[in-house]
């Protein structure tokens, strides 16, 4: 079998007059766990539908091992987890499990998977009885009903409570050591620094960076320097930063307030700081989604 799971090559997909992927290649290799990172409306959603054959591309191609996606569905080497697509409200959880199972033909392994995704108190309930945790954890588990290669998965997350966020990744962590790929979209920073080892950064439809998610991160690393001064001291010290921030350094002065960003404002510290008038000095790294909106707004300028 290939060794690349997933490819993307040069796909663009427009619905209308929102061109929503703009051309990405993406190739991920099998056994690797790979975070697909980005606001709503970066094209996430639309690059994992085409690179699973429920999209077509109108340009570029997609495959899955080295075939057609639906050649790769049909042996069982997918799972997936959609945000579209509704389990049946008024049917037990073991039944839809084991009809399902059945058809894969693998109807003997539904206790054993029930025990992994830690679902086994669930299967004589009603989907309409379930919680969103609940409900995230059958869908998992129906997901990987075929013990697939390659687990693709959109936003799994959402809508669960921090406990039930942590307790899904533990899940994810179970299957992860089994040695299958996983690629999965989110909106958290902190999902991808803890489960995996590569980020891909969409924003309005591209690829704005893709590598290990360290330094993804390094990447995004900012810095936030403010302080009080008066509006009279200001052009002063304007002239006195000039000579030490870069070009990318972003400087705002209000009302008194002075807010500088950029990647590494030390030099800016000691000049601020060494300022008479300047008041309230303080330094901060950037929290994670500061520094993703920082990265996902620099690449779009
Ligand atoms: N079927 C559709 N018809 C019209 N527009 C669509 C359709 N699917 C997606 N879009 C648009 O394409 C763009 C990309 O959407 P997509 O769902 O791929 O983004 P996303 O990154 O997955 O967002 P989210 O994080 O909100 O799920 C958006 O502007 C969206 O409104």
């Amino acid at each position: 079998m290939a060794e690349t799971a997933l490819t993307l090559r040069g796909v663009h997909k427009s619905f209308g007059t929102t061109h929503a992927v703009r051309g990405i290649d993406v190739e991920i290799g099998r056994g690797e766990i790979v975070a697909l990172l980005g606001p709503n409306g970066s094209g996430k959603t639309t690059s994992l539908d085409m690179a699973l054959g429920l999209t077509r591309p109108d340009e570029g191609t997609a495959a899955l091992f080295g075939a057609p996606p639906a050649e790769a569905i049909n042996r069982n080497l997918v799972g997936v987890m959609l945000q579209s697509g509704s389990l049946l409200r008024d049917d037990r959880v073991g039944r839809i499990l084991t009809m399902l199972a059945r058809i894969a033909g693998v109807a003997d392994t539904v206790p054993a998977l029930a025990k992994r995704t830690r679902i086994e108190d669930l299967l004589g309930r009603y989907v309409r009885q379930l919680s969103g945790g609940e409900l995230q954890r059958v869908r998992l588990a129906i997901a990987l009903v075929g013990d697939p290669e390659l687990l693709i998965l959109d936003e799994p997350t959402a809508g669960m409570d921090p406990g039930a966020r942590r307790e899904f990744w533990e899940l994810m962590r179970t299957e992860a050591d089994t040695g299958r790929t996983i690629v999965f979209a989110t909106h958290h920073l902190n999902e991808a620094e803890l489960f995996a080892p590569r980020t891909i950064v969409m924003h309005e439809g591209r690829v704005v960076a893709d590598g290990q998610t360290s330094e993804v991160r390094a990447l995004a690393a900012s810095q936030h320097l403010t302080a009080a001064l008066d509006a009279e001291d200001w052009p002063g010290l304007r002239a006195e930063l000039a000579a030490v921030l870069g070009q990318s350094d972003a400087i705002d002065y209000a009302r008194g307030q002075l807010t500088i960003t950029g990647a590494d404002l030390r030099k800016a510290a000691i000049v601020v700081l060494s300022h008479e008038a300047a008041r309230a000095v303080e330094l901060k790294n950037s929290t994670l989604d500061d520094s993703f909106a920082l990265l996902t707004t620099a690449k779009s300028a």
